[in-house]
């Protein structure tokens, strides 16, 4: 199959500093994929680069088999983005910042789909954004990444600041839009997380990808969930000592 999203030998840097070292991945449309490392491994970097909110330095992006590596503003388009919930305009109603994303309120509430729901999108709405809690601006955050009804989203740890039944119902919303047809990426520091929602992902380790973590890796990890953990533990510990 054709991945629907295609890195090799992507490069990105801040200041001049290449943060993000000639990364390969591939990604499978409608599937999800987790990328885990340690605090300053590069995940942020790479997923702001993906999608057009930062450049890449180097390398070939391709995505639905088109090199879009200089084309940050059509990356732009092709990804739902989730913005830093601290960077929520406090000025607006969550109904303003969503309606601006997507268009319009109704088209907004469709795009949501089982997230409107699982996020407790709607006693939301008339709220101003600088009267949320950190979590509430956090369902905010991630309903914006979708609002623009794009088939191929990034949320940058996502599970952030939710509350345990906010956790739950948002990883069954979202694999239930993954089995529908979306494609997410997201950056994830929840082993469990990784395990029972994602298909697939890799680790990261100082901006250089140290492993893939296999359909295969996964599913076996379900099984023995505790000695892949100590597996991650360790291989995350070496990456951060080199
Ligand atoms: N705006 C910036 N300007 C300069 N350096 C930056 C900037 N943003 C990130 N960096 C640096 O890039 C490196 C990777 O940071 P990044 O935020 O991508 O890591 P991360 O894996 O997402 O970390 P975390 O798990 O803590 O969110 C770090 O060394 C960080 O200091």
């Amino acid at each position: 199959m054709t991945p629907v999203v295609s890195l090799r030998g992507v490069r990105v840097a801040h200041q001049g500093r290449t943060v993000v070292h000639a990364v390969d991945l591939d990604i499978q449309r409608g599937s999800w994929f987790g990328l885990v490392g340690a605090n300053g491994s590069g995940k942020t970097s790479l997923l702001k680069a993906l999608a057009g909110r930062l450049p890449f330095s180097g390398g070939a992006c391709l995505i639905g088999g088109e090199d879009m590596i200089a084309d940050r503003a059509g990356r732009a388009e092709q990804f739902g983005f989730a913005p830093p919930a601290d960077r929520l305009p406090d000025s607006l109603r969550a109904s303003e910042m969503l309606a601006f994303v997507g268009g319009h309120l109704d088209r907004v509430r469709r795009n949501l789909g089982p997230l409107r729901q699982a996020l407790g999108v709607d006693p939301l709405l008339d709220q101003w954004i600088g009267n949320c809690s950190a979590g509430m601006k956090q369902r905010l955050a991630i309903a914006a990444a979708f609002a623009g009804g794009q088939k191929l989203v990034i949320l940058d740890e996502p599970f952030n600041w939710l509350d345990p039944v906010a956790i739950f119902d948002l990883r069954l919303a979202l694999r239930q839009m993954v089995d529908d047809g979306l494609t997410l990426i997201t950056a994830l520091h929840d082993l469990h997380a990784l395990v029972v929602a994602c298909d697939d992902g890799l680790i990261l380790a100082n901006g250089k990808k140290r492993i893939d973590l296999s359909h295969g890796m996964l599913r076996d990890a379900a099984v023995a969930p505790s000695l892949f953990e100590k597996e991650m533990i360790d291989i995350l510990r070496a990456g951060a000592a080199e």
